[in-house]
């Protein structure tokens, strides 16, 4: 009997990043999730589907078996935790860093220096806490869900923790990088279950991913 597999995937970067590393695997997504409004999408392959879910819905999807595996940033991935979650390959792609940023006329450094508490806007609270208890510096942290550049703009906080790419973002809203936290790329994440139950089916999809994505 043929084993039915679904694949959690973002609209946007990750979609887009991930199609190359799928027809690897000789698959081929037939509709484009920018034009459709399906949230389950076909696949040349009729035991393969694809759904479209928030990239932070990702984890959750793949931990509860609604889906055997998916794409998610390590971002995503260190705020959801990983429990039941399998992470066998770095695919290197949406690549980018998790930076700590203020508005360029602050002295993050003597701020620092002095023990003030700060007030940091952040979609990534978890990996936050961890970053700043790891260098002693006492934050106040206020959770956002997107346009972190904004929060220190309008008085809402004094600095953001939020991910960087070029730096026009950060630019374009006069805030400076003044701390790097880590360096991000994106995941296969696989249920634990379906690892087992489906492993013959995932193998050679797992293997060209793997393959593909050791050659970026
Ligand atoms: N500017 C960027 N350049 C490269 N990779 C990025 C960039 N911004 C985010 N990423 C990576 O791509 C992933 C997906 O980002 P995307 O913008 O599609 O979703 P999101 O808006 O962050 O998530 P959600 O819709 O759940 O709020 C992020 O989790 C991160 O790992
Ligand atoms: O350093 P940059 O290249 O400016 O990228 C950084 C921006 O990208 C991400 O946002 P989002 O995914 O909303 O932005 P994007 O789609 O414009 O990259 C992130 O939250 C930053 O706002």
């Amino acid at each position: 009997m043929s084993q039915q597999l679904t694949l959690a995937l973002s609209k946007g970067r990750i979609f887009e990043e991930t199609m190359p590393l799928l027809q690897a695997a000789g698959i081929t997504v037939t509709e484009d999730p920018e034009t459709s409004r399906k949230l389950i999408l076909p696949t040349n392959d009729p035991d393969v589907r694809v759904i479209i879910v928030r990239a932070s819905d990702v984890p959750t999807y793949v931990q509860y078996g609604a889906a055997d595996f998916g794409v998610a940033g390590k971002d995503v991935l260190l705020e959801h935790g990983g429990e039941g979650l399998y992470q066998p390959i770095d695919l290197n792609i949406a690549k980018c860093r998790m930076s700590v940023a203020v508005p360029t006329g602050f002295d993050y450094a003597s701020a620092v220096r002095q023990g003030a508490r700060l007030r940091v806007a952040t979609k990534y609270v978890e990996t936050a806490r961890q970053h700043f208890a790891s260098k002693g510096v006492h934050v106040d942290l206020i959770k956002l869900y997107g346009s972190m550049e904004l929060a220190p703009l309008v008085g809402l906080s004094d600095a953001i923790v939020d991910l960087v790419s070029t730096g026009s973002t950060l630019r374009a809203n006069h805030l400076l990088e003044v701390e790097h936290i880590m360096e991000i790329s994106s995941r296969l994440v696989v249920n634990q279950a379906a690892l087992k139950i489906k492993r013959e089916r995932l193998r050679p999809i797992l293997e060209a991913f793997e393959n593909a994505s050791k050659g970026r």
